[in-house]
């Protein structure tokens, strides 16, 4: 199994640092790639940032503005929108060296191409070896070191092990996988789903609807997750189910806020990553392409499209045929 002493994580975002801090944690030396130089420096000199508020920077996490100084280090963690994840890649993928693990930590689909976020990097760095990181975790519990589990998926089951050997401590404590598909499949639909388990609570349809939504959703994520080639054990783990009931019950979700701004008829939080409005409309063509489907994942992405009031959703929801469980 190799051992790995250094990780760059690329994206200086809530959850890029939030994950640079875990691998200090984990006695790896570390350095966080900021996009712009501008807050590489005022990050290096305040030790905070302001998407973290509240968490003090390790005085030994370096920070960087230099993509060829990150690509150095023996583990790339990406925590890039995954919108961005492409630009991020191109911009790194000259630099990397042969092999190196570059570990997907982004939950979405690429527009346009389908792509799962270890797909685009194996598209745009051919060398590097793809992997995964999901699971039931808010950047700011992982800042302040609360306890929090996820998966962590590569081909190479030895490769996966040696991953979660190099960044897992007692708070932060990832599980290995081989299941690449299965962890990324979790992670972007769970956030469609989020929105409309907000959207729910924002119309104030009770808890009982709130369960029935989480587990319709959960079904229909299952139903692309095997259509897709995921394993039933990873869409019942922390990365699929585990995130899941995590994102469609908590106000610190981000899409899970958005739905309830919606639902309220209110305006959607100004300045937060919702990544589920950028997922529906890939997740509903990619399900149409496997012909499974995804009735809650499709009333969410055609609310956000504009084609259909929430009203009109909702009912079109509850007047669907009965059926049998499944
Ligand atoms: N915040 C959270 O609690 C968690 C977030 N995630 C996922 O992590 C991803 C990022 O989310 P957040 O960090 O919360 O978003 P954020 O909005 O806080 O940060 C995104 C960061 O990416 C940077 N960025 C964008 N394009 C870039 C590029 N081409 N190169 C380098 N940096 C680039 C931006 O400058 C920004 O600093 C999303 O896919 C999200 O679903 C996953 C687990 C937890
Ligand atoms: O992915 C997350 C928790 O696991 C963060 O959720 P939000 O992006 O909805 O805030």
């Amino acid at each position: 199994m190799p051992s790995f002493n250094s990780v760059a994580v690329i994206g200086a975002g809530a959850w890029g640092t939030a994950l640079a801090g875990v691998a200090v944690r984990a006695g790896r030396d570390v350095v966080l790639y900021a996009r712009s130089a501008e807050s590489a420096t005022r990050m290096t000199s305040s030790r905070q940032n302001p998407r973290l508020p509240g968490t003090q920077l390790a005085a030994n996490l370096e920070i960087t503005n230099e993509i060829a100084q990150a690509a150095r280090a023996e583990i790339i963690l990406i925590a890039t929108p995954a919108q961005h994840l492409r630009e991020a890649m191109t911009a790194l993928a000259p630099h990397l060296k042969k092999a190196t693990p570059v570990v997907a930590c982004a939950k979405g689909i690429e527009h346009g191409t389908h792509k799962f976020m270890t797909e685009v990097i194996a598209a745009t760095a051919p060398d590097a070896t793809p992997a995964i990181l999901s699971g039931p975790s808010f950047a700011d519990d992982v800042a302040r070191g609360l306890p929090t589990a996820v998966t962590l998926a590569a081909q190479d089951e030895g490769l996966a092990r040696a991953l979660v050997q190099a960044l897992g401590s007692s708070t932060f404590r990832p599980y290995h996988s081989t299941d690449i598909r299965g962890v990324e499949i979790g992670g972007a639909a769970k956030n469609v789903l989020a929105i409309a388990a907000g959207i729910a609570v924002g119309r104030k349809l009770g808890a009982s609807a709130q369960a029935a939504l989480t587990t319709r959703g959960f079904s229909e994520l299952a139903r692309l997750g095997l259509a897709c080639g995921a394993r039933t054990e990873t869409l019942v783990g922390l990365s699929g189910l585990g995130d899941l009931i995590l994102s469609c019950s908590s106000l610190q979700s981000r899409n899970f806020a958005l739905g309830i701004a919606l639902g309220r008829g209110a305006p959607p939080p100004k300045g937060k990553l919702a990544e589920g409005v950028f997922t529906a409309p890939v997740l509903i063509e990619l399900a149409a392409s496997q012909n499974i489907d995804m009735p809650v994942s499709q009333a969410v992405a055609a609310i956000l499209g504009g084609a259909i009031t929430i009203d009109a959703a909702i009912e079109g929801l509850l007047t669907r045929p009965f059926k049998a469980e499944g």
